[in-house]
């Protein structure tokens, strides 16, 4: 049985890279890995969640075939690797950091994927970001502008099926709730015949 995509979006602030880095070790325990992205950021910003490379060498990645995603936002390209159709082929999930606007090419890749959109507070995200301090104030601007453009769209059509999670609140509680709502959405599965 192949695994399933959980594709987390938000928007720029929202804890998506804490969250997957809080929940990465207990997911593992279930059997679900977290997708390590490929991004053109600056060296200062490479972590467990992301590996980051000059836009020279990421277009040679992705003319290479090297990826299963690729998007570009905010001035920056992102690649999630082809590993992760290996993973999911060897029926495991596969949590990736995503993008809303990517969405509908995710949905056309991975037609069953588990949409999970994680949602702050208008005000919270404002500083959260502005604590964070990796972007510039123009560029958190530039974020927040984004993000009223997706408010009225994001949650029409195609995507009445996303599951909403807020992380207003504490860290440790958000973890908990991404916990079972995977656990929530698992598929039935028959159990082996003897
Ligand atoms: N529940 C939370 N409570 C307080 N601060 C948080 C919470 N979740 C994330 N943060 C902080 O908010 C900032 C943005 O989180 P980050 O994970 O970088 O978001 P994203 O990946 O969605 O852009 C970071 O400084 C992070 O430490
Ligand atoms: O279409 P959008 O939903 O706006 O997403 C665009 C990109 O921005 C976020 O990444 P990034 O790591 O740059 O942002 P963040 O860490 O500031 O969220 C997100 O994970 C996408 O890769």
């Amino acid at each position: 049985m192949t695994g399933r995509l959980i594709y987390l979006i938000g928007p720029s602030g929202s804890g998506k890279d804490s969250l997957l880095d809080a929940v990465r070790e207990r997911l593992g325990g279930q059997g679900c890995r977290v997708a390590r992205r490929v991004i053109t950021r600056s060296a200062e910003a490479k972590g467990e969640l992301a590996e980051a490379v000059s836009p020279e060498a990421f277009a040679e990645r992705e003319a290479r075939g090297d990826f299963a995603m690729s998007w570009y936002a905010n001035g920056l390209s992102y690649g999630i690797p082809r590993v992760i159709d290996d993973w999911l082929a060897a029926g495991d999930d596969v949590l990736v950091n995503g993008s809303r606007g990517y969405l509908p090419e995710a949905r056309r890749r991975y037609p069953h994927l588990l949409a999970v959109l994680l949602t702050v507070e208008d005000g919270v995200l404002r500083t959260r970001l502005h604590a964070r301090g990796r972007e510039s104030a123009e560029e958190i601007e530039a974020r927040l502008a984004r993000n009223a453009g997706f408010a009225d769209t994001l949650l029409a059509g195609e995507n009445a099926d996303l599951c909403l999670l807020d992380n207003s609140g504490s860290l440790a509680e958000t973890c908990q709730r991404l916990l079972q709502l995977i656990e929530d959405h698992r598929p039935f599965a028959w159990p082996d015949s003897a």
